[in-house]
């Protein structure tokens, strides 16, 4: 038995259609059901539905044999005891650094900067990278309102489209991350059941490889 660990949330909502293209199909709807546990229409494949947040730990302790995590996600994690086996193409978006748009850019240069983000790891990496000094304050959702009312003097978040920064009065600065769907496996998995695995990304790949490039 292969376990899937996929992500709940917007990433689920992509995912179900790409499972479904290579023959996969879950028993009960994940959008109505309370279960978290899904069989699914072949034998030997079965998912869990769990926070995104979630996804690398249970993939690293083979709690599921496989998983799907936004880059963001995996990048938080570390990846240790991890493999990543495909970019799916889906959820695509770009991690960045944002700050109030009326801001001088040039005012606090000089100044130990805070940061507020739920992406820790990323900030610290990429702050360090240009050699600059911050303060990174961890949020966990609607990053977007620590500069409007003086938590932090930029954030660190993901953005899309850029209605959220738009409606905040906030201005994309620089990049951080690009980011979308990984298919990722557990390392002692990847060999135990190699040929099954295997067979599931030869499937999976023609399918996510135009997403990947859109
Ligand atoms: N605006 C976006 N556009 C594209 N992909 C996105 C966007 N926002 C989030 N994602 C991707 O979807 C993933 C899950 O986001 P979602 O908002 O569903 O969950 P979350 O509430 O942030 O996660 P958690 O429940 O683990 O805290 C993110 O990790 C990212 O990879
Ligand atoms: O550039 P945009 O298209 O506006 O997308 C960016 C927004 O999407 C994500 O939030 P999400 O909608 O997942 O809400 P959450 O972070 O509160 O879960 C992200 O945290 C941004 O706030």
């Amino acid at each position: 038995m292969i376990t899937i660990a996929l992500s709940k949330g917007r990433i689920l909502k992509q995912t179900i259609p790409l499972l479904e293209q290579v023959g996969i199909q879950l028993l009960d709807d994940p959008f109505v059901s309370r279960k978290l546990i899904f069989a699914t229409n072949v034998d030997d494949i079965q998912c869990v539905i769990i926070r995104a947040t979630d996804v690398p730990t249970y993939v690293q302790f083979g709690a599921a044999d496989l998983g799907v995590v936004g880059k963001d996600g995996l990048l938080e994690h570390g990846g240790e005891g991890l493999a990543e086996l495909l970019d799916l193409g889906i959820a695509k978006c770009r991690l960045m650094t944002a700050v109030p748009a009326e801001r001088d850019f040039n005012s606090r240069s000089d100044k130990r900067i805070r940061v507020a983000t739920k992406y820790v790891k990323s900030a610290q990496r990429y702050y360090q990278s240009k050699g600059i000094q911050a303060e990174i304050i961890k949020l966990y959702g609607a990053m977007e309102l620590a500069p409007l009312v003086g938590l932090a003097d930029e954030i660190v978040d993901l953005v899309e489209t850029g209605s959220t920064l738009k409606a905040n009065n906030l201005v994309a600065k620089d990049l951080v991350a690009n980011i979308s769907c990984r298919l990722i496996a557990n390392a002692a998995s990847l060999r135990v059941q190699h040929d099954t695995i295997r067979t599931l990304v030869d499937k999976l790949t023609p399918h996510t490889l135009s997403l990947s490039n859109s």
